[in-house]
């Protein structure tokens, strides 16, 4: 049988959010590339793959995914290792709801803090080569984060990772935008966190975190 191909540039974050997952589950996969930057995510072969012409696109046989969270969570389901149970499917109801709790907040509350400012920052002018930065949105982002990094910062005090002592789906889940965003400017604001930083560096010290950083870009 052929491997799972993801639809992409390694680059991009929601492309790298699937690519962490099938590197901790060491699953074979083929990414196949996408020149974003000439439009072919908008065309009809793309779109048949994501009808929203986002990447990634994704499938697995007969099987068609979109949305990266989605097929990370797939991906976890059939080629998860019992030893590493990041949904924590194998463990309790109450286990696994903190993964979902968390997973959560991640989508909801940290995800629309830290991306307007990886948009701003990196993204727009640097990936998708658009428009230059908007400092009033990047003050707004910033002021935003240091609400949702006070809340994170208390929660780390009571466990290693989000969702108890272990990594977590919802931990890995935040490398793709914090990782550029320690690209902008603005990485200092973590260290006002320390527990935060301090998970951070746990989570950028995964081998399989390593091997997908590789292909995103820090220089600009
Ligand atoms: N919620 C979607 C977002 C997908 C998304 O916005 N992907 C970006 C790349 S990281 C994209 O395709 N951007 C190009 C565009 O919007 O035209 C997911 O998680 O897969």
């Amino acid at each position: 049988m052929s491997p799972m191909k993801v639809f992409g540039h390694p680059m991009l974050t929601n492309v790298a959010r699937v690519l962490f997952f099938l590197e901790e589950v060491g699953a074979e996969y083929e990414l196949v590339p996408v020149d974003f930057l000439a439009g072919e995510h908008k065309r009809p072969q793309h779109l048949k793959l994501n009808p929203f012409g986002k990447m990634p696109g994704f499938q697995d046989g007969d099987l068609v995914l979109f949305e990266s969270r989605a097929i990370s969570k797939y991906i976890l389901r059939k080629y998860g290792k019992a030893d590493l149970d990041l949904l924590r499917d194998n463990g309790s109801i109450e286990e696994s709801s903190m993964v979902d709790v968390w997973t959560e907040v991640e989508a909801q509350q940290y995800y629309p803090a830290i991306a307007p400012v990886v948009f701003e920052c990196i993204i727009n002018p640097f990936i998708m080569r658009t428009a230059p930065t908007n400092q009033t949105v990047v003050d707004e982002s910033l002021e935003r984060l240091r609400g949702v990094l006070g809340i994170y910062e208390a929660r780390l005090e009571k466990s290693s990772y989000l969702a108890g002592d272990s990594v977590s789906f919802a931990d890995l889940n935040h490398i793709p935008f914090t990782f550029y965003f320690m690209a902008t400017p603005y990485a200092s604001l973590f260290d006002e966190y320390p527990k935060v930083k301090a998970w951070w560096e746990r989570l950028m010290a995964r081998p399989a975190v390593k091997r997908v950083c590789k292909n995103m870009p820090t220089k600009f």
